[in-house]
């Protein structure tokens, strides 16, 4: 299956919080941004709720993000939006309301980077997300991120940014700094072997290439380093150093992927109760087995998922072992471009994408979607075209870094988001391109094998009889999991016992997940749940719905009475 397709373009606005006419030769000019879901959520008005304005109340056993439930009546079942969005959570968006914020613009799941920050920051973001989930009736997941064994520079003695000028000279050093004495232009390093492993002529990319240098001297533990491409080094860069045009790869790559400090992190998050995981620089299946095992024995029964991100050489070689044991994948571009040739980029994100789906596991794209809206109210056209590109792959959700953390438009950027995955899914909808892939079996077992045969047969039957929902009752996760690999055209409902199983299927395409105490009785479910949903106007009767549940090995197709 290609990425790419054909869109037709109409002249009119689709959905009132589309992505707005965008004017041709006067950019960021007053350009209207896509209205927020505030307006339906005042709309959002249910018998069910009991207690004060905006706070859901689970007085009947069924728990709905009520994002998703307003974003569900305004666009209509079929065009409710498909493709989950992570936001990371940085000082510009670390308030209760700010995440408030976020949460209402269609934020599914808070990431925080253990790469800044310190603990109790952390525990404070995920504490509020959880009491936001709690008070105000959100589902949103938390996703941990990892700091992983890269070689990276200090916190600049917490200035934002510092200049580093053509032709001027650098030192990064492994000696331990004292920050109010350390000389100008000076820089310490936190790899000890950082010395030891570069050479006089190697060139030293902060960021991936946003400053350059190139080394000089080297004096004990300090590297000499003429600056030979200027630019704004920020703190903690990343950085990597290459000889005759490769990546070096020298004692570094022996670091291993989780350091002490991230199994302190990873301890503070099993703790805290996260959602998922996100390892960085994974390199092999391994470390995956390990710390899933880690888990298991820290937390029995624990549901936290390791998504591995996929950002070094060394995972592009193991890229199917590494999807295989995981939950899930972050194609993360920012150091995967660092690590390979630019233009190999999108070819791995193609390549992850379609891998993760074949494997049955959900994959977010990250990094520099909407860069510049760190610092403007609107994105260029490259970035809105690289947004439809990884929605048009399918991808399971986007994530925004920068954008969320410290821009100057987070609830902008999101929104931006938004209207580029409803515009695009409409796109592929109205060119059925559901029927096109052939998806291997994943299943080990015969009994597996059913329901993933069940869940093909019921993604093909809802795109052509155009039903207006398929409805699954999950244990697991694993038959909603199946449902959404297929892509169909209308949403999935997943009924799911837990809260946390409810917020982890909410990195996955399509997923609606609900919080709902269901039966084996499935008739006794069904009443149930339609009468519910009818009680808060989200179905009608004559609504067609396919219903699947991992309890029953079934298919039915209904009219909602
Ligand atoms: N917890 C935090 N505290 C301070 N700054 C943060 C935090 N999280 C993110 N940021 C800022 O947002 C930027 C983008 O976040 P992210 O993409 O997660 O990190 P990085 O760019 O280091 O890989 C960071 O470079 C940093 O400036
Ligand atoms: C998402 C990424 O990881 P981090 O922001 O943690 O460097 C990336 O490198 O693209
Ligand atoms: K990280
Ligand atoms: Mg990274």
């Amino acid at each position: 299956m290609s990425g790419s397709f054909r869109c037709s373009i109409s002249l009119s606005p689709l959905h009132s919080n589309e992505f707005p006419r965008i004017p041709v030769t006067k950019p960021r000019i007053h350009v209207p941004v896509p209205k927020p879901m505030t307006v339906a959520l005042s709309k959002v008005v249910s018998p069910l709720r009991v207690a004060a304005p905006g706070v859901m109340i689970e007085a009947a056993g069924l728990e709905v993000d009520r994002v998703t439930e307003a974003e569900l009546k305004e666009n209509g079942f079929r065009s409710t939006r498909k493709t989950k969005i992570v936001c990371t959570i940085g000082p510009r968006t670390c308030e209760f309301e700010e995440i408030e914020a976020l949460a209402v613009g269609g934020m599914n799941v808070a990431r925080v980077n253990m790469c800044h920050g310190t603990r109790e920051w952390h525990r404070d973001v995920i504490r509020r997300v959880r009491q936001l989930n709690e008070e105000k009736g959100f589902a949103v997941a938390v996703m941990m991120d990892t700091e992983g064994s890269e070689i990276h520079m200090d916190d600049l003695n917490d200035v934002e940014s510092t200049k580093a000028n053509d032709g001027q000279i650098w030192t990064f050093t492994v000696r331990a700094v004292d920050q109010p004495s350390r000389p100008e232009r000076t820089i310490t390093v936190n790899y000890d072997g950082f010395a030891e492993d570069v050479k006089v002529g190697d060139e030293l990319l902060v960021d991936g290439g946003m400053v350059t240098f190139v080394v000089i001297e080297k004096i004990g533990p300090d590297v000499i380093c003429r600056c030979t491409d200027p630019g704004l080094l920020l703190p903690r860069a990343n950085l990597t150093f290459w000889r005759n045009g490769s990546l070096v790869r020298e004692r570094n790559a022996m670091l291993p992927t989780i350091s002490s400090k991230d199994w302190l992190d990873i301890d503070f998050g099993i703790e805290e109760g996260v959602d998922f995981i996100a390892v960085s620089f994974v390199k092999s299946a391994e470390v995956i087995k390990t710390l899933k095992s880690y888990i298991i024995d820290r937390s029995p029964g624990s549901q936290i998922g390791i998504i591995a991100k996929i950002e070094s050489i060394d995972s592009l070689k193991n890229l199917e072992e590494i999807i295989q044991v995981s939950d899930g994948t972050m194609v993360a571009r920012g150091d995967l471009g660092a690590q390979i040739p630019l233009e190999q980029v999108p070819s791995v994100q193609h390549e992850v994408i379609q891998l993760c789906r074949q494997l049955n596991k959900p994959v977010i794209v990250a990094s520099q979607l909407l860069e510049s809206m760190i610092e403007y109210p609107i994105p260029t056209r490259a970035e809105v075209a690289d947004v439809s590109e990884a929605v048009g792959q399918q991808a399971d959700a986007l994530m925004l870094s920068s954008e969320s953390a410290m821009g100057q438009y987070p609830e902008k950027a999101l929104a931006v988001l938004r209207s580029v995955s409803l515009r695009i899914e409409k796109c592929r909808r109205e060119e059925k391109h559901w029927d096109v892939t052939d998806l291997r079996i994943v299943s080990s077992s015969k009994l597996d094998e059913i329901s993933e045969e069940i869940c093909n047969t019921t993604s093909r039957m809802a795109n052509k009889l155009k039903a207006d929902a398929i409805f699954v009752y999950t244990k697991t996760g694993q038959t909603a999991s199946l449902l959404s690999r297929n892509r169909p055209d209308c949403p999935i409902f997943a009924f799911a016992p837990s809260t946390s199983i409810q917020r982890c299927l909410n990195l996955k395409w399509g997923l609606i997940p609900f919080r709902l105490d269901f039966s084996d009785d499935m008739e006794s479910n069904l009443n149930r749940t339609f009468s519910l949903l009818k009680a808060r106007a989200m179905i009608k009767s004559g609504d067609l719905i396919i219903v699947v549940s991992d309890v029953m090995q079934s298919i039915q197709a209904i009219k909602v009475p």
